[in-house]
């Protein structure tokens, strides 16, 4: 019996699911199975589908009402929700993750992003101002939102639709028309989300999807395109730094969430129980590749010798296995690439001085999965501050645990870094929570507890973690042109 040929995905452009002669192998990160091929968008391609865009909003997507997308975006809620369990198998399937996060986080985020947004634009208000003038009569001046145009988006592969829809969302709500380039790692539920679209009755053109890898491929082809107005981006930092000199002879509007090194600190009156659970939380999720993730935790000296005990007992009972097994913790990495990436630290690690608490290596499972691309969670202590595994990103199921004295002190180290998206605090003492969340250089600051999401809130991070911000009505300021009408009375 032949073997059967994998599946081909495809672009989704002007309303057609379209293939390229190029393609490349989507890989399963649980046992290293070819998942399917995937076409390759050319430049041509990439040109086909801004033109796409362009062209639709000239069409009756141009013509509708907020309300009218807004009706849109909830019949897109409603075919993911329809699809769920096809989406759920999708992400899984890309990524390795367990399903129990696929189902809590990542597909259920992607419904709440379309519905949040479908409401938040429908009940957007807009600004009014009355002046005075010489003459005594008077002028009113206020604004109306319009649409940026043709939006560019590319994502990443660690939470790959909840960060595709996070962008989408919004720039279809005020009224863009888009083109998606999801990353190569994580394919399929881009793929699945076209479908829904076109379903749904989204007038062709509006949304576009185009596959392909960033540099020399797709992803280039889309920041140079000159028909784009904007480009939103979530990926690493120096990725952003690519894609901005790329867009800068434009001008084009940019919004970028890119890397992190972000701190965990838990001071002397933290409640430890929580602490400990709050950090295996935001080290360890989503097998750290999360741009949130705690790769610096701080533990006050008092304390220090009792949580590095209870992280390591913690760490050494995680639960490494397959997707489906109802109490896995931890699934493998992204790709055998991404694993070389995070071992050379572990590696690095060790020759910088640390010392491996739990951890450090490959897991050996005896079956399929020695074929995926897993990695021992590990723990590390007595590295300096200044050691690269404590300044760059490693992206992996990692920490540093250091100990420190007092909070002058920690709020310096904390600061000290290059990146600046996030950080969570553990204490109790609540003068103390605010004192110090203020004083920490991030966008993003959490106090006992790590990734609550309310989306009405601005999300994004300073230095090298990003530009602008995204979430609530930041989201509708980045994709629309605010214009402000003067009316002399
Ligand atoms: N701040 C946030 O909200 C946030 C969220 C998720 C991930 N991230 C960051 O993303 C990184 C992990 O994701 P990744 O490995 O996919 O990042 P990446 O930068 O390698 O790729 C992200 C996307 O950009 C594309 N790309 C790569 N090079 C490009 C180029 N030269 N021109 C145009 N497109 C290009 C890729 O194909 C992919 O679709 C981590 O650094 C993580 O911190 C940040
Ligand atoms: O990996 C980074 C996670 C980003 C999360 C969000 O952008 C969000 O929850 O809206």
């Amino acid at each position: 019996m032949k073997p059967e040929s994998p599946a081909l995905l495809r672009h989704y452009i002007g309303g057609e699911f379209v293939a390229s002669a190029a393609t490349f192998d989507n890989i399963a990160p649980v046992d290293g199975r070819l998942l399917s091929r995937v076409s390759e968008a050319d430049r041509a391609t990439v040109e086909s589908a801004v033109a796409a865009a362009r062209r639709a909003l000239s069409g009756p997507w141009g013509k509708m009402s907020v309300q009218q997308r807004s009706a849109m975006l909830h019949k897109i809620a409603d075919g993911i929700e329809a699809r769920f369990d096809e989406f759920v198998a999708a992400e899984v399937a890309d990524t390795g993750r367990p399903v129990h996060q696929a189902r809590s986080l990542d597909i259920a985020r992607a419904i709440t992003n379309f519905r949040t947004f479908a409401d938040l634009a429908a009940c957007a208000n807009s600004d009014a101002f009355e002046m005075p003038t010489a003459d005594g009569a008077g002028a009113l001046n206020y604004t109306v939102r319009k649409p940026l145009g043709v939006v560019g988006i590319i994502s990443p592969w660690n939470l790959p639709l909840l960060l595709l829809t996070w962008k989408v969302a919004p720039a279809l709500a005020c009224g863009n028309a888009v083109i998606a380039k999801p990353s190569e790692e994580s394919p399929t539920s881009a793929t699945l989300l076209a479908e829904v679209i076109c379903q749904a009755g989204v007038p062709a053109g509006v949304f576009n999807l185009v596959h392909g890898r960033g540099a020399d491929s797709a992803g280039q082809f889309l920041t140079q395109s000159a028909g784009i107005d904007a480009l939103t981006f979530t990926g690493e930092s120096r990725t952003g730094s690519t894609i901005m000199k790329a867009v800068a002879d434009g001008v084009k509007e940019v919004s970028f969430e890119l890397g992190g090194k972000n701190a965990a600190v838990v001071f002397a009156d933290a409640d430890f129980d929580a602490a400990v659970a709050g950090v295996m939380r935001s080290s360890f999720t989503n097998s750290g590749q999360v741009c949130l993730c705690s790769e610096r935790v701080y533990v006050h000296r008092s304390i220090y010798d009792k949580f590095v005990t209870a992280i390591k007992q913690k760490v050494q009972a995680l639960r490494i296995g397959f997707p489906e097994e109802a109490d896995v913790d931890m699934g493998p990495l992204i790709s055998h690439g991404h694993r070389d990436k995070v071992l050379s630290y572990y590696r690095l690690a060790v020759e910088e001085g640390a010392t491996v608490v739990a951890g450090g290596g490959v897991p050996v499972f005896g079956d399929a999965r020695d074929e995926g691309a897993y990695v021992q969670p590990t723990v590390w202590t007595g590295l300096p501050d200044n050691a690269r595994c404590n300044t760059e990103e490693i992206f992996g199921p990692v920490c540093h645990i250091a100990p420190f004295d007092d909070e002058e002190e920690i709020i310096a180290r904390v600061n000290d870094s290059k990146y600046g998206l996030a950080c969570a605090l553990w204490t109790t003492n609540l003068s103390r929570a605010h004192r110090v969340a203020r004083r920490i250089h991030v966008g993003l600051v959490w106090v006992n507890t790590w990734y609550l999401r309310d989306l009405r809130t601005p999300f994004g991070g300073v230095k090298l973690s990003g530009l602008g911000r995204e979430g609530g009505r930041y989201s509708l300021d980045f994709y629309s042109d605010v214009a402000n009408i003067c009316i002399k009375l």
